[in-house]
């Protein structure tokens, strides 16, 4: 199945579910997460803040106190950057309407130990397809050290995901 009509295909499963249902979904899938021995071990944690129809992290990122948590802001059409979450009055919408933190940026991209990615769908090799503009295939190449996970929903693995030389791989997907 091609990019395009894969992502169709997971936002006609997204639709059956109302928003209550998708969030409390995403309660169990974060604390299996908190749970996932590379969360409990990194101190320094890519992370986003997820928009309506994504696994929901508010509760994750405003709870997580004893680790650095970084979001990403979007700088440009393809280009993202990443930055410290100083709390939550700290945040700002920002393009796509997602909450960004308006702090400093963070470059020390060898520290990210941890990346927690989103993603349209995902499959058990760990393929990811993403939105389809590209920002984290072309982001997570400079996190180097760190391991990749892949969140979603239950609905969103597939048995193969269409890939592309540029496609970066996670290390694990938790669903
Ligand atoms: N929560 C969250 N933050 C993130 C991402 C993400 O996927 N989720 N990103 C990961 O890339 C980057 C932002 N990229 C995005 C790319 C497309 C759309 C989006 O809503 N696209 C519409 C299509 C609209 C259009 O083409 O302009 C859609 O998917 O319906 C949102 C964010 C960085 N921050
Ligand atoms: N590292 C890169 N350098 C240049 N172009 C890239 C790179 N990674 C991806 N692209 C291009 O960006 C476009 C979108 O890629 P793709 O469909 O894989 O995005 P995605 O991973 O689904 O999206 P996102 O990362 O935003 O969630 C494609 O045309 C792809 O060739």
């Amino acid at each position: 199945m091609l990019k395009s009509e894969l992502r169709k295909a997971i936002r006609e499963r997204k639709r059956r579910f109302a928003q209550e249902e998708l969030d409390e979904m995403a309660f169990y899938i974060t604390e299996k997460l908190k749970r996932h021995p590379r969360f409990a071990a990194a101190h320094t944690i890519m992370l986003y803040h997820s928009m309506p129809d994504e696994v929901n992290t508010h509760r994750l990122i405003s709870e997580t106190k004893d680790k650095t948590i970084l979001l990403p802001r979007v700088t440009g059409s393809h280009e993202m950057k990443l930055c410290v979450y100083n709390g939550p009055d700290d945040l700002r919408p920002g393009a796509y309407g997602i909450m960004e933190p308006c702090g400093s940026v963070f470059t020390r991209y060898k520290d990210v130990e941890l990346a927690i990615v989103p993603g349209m769908a995902f499959d058990i090799n760990g393929n990811r397809l993403g939105r389809g503009k590209g920002y984290y295939d072309r982001f997570l190449p400079l996190t180097v050290n760190a391991y990749k996970i892949g969140i979603c929903f239950g609905f969103q693995i597939v048995d193969k995901i269409p890939t592309e030389e540029t496609d970066i791989a996670m290390d694990d997907i938790v669903f």
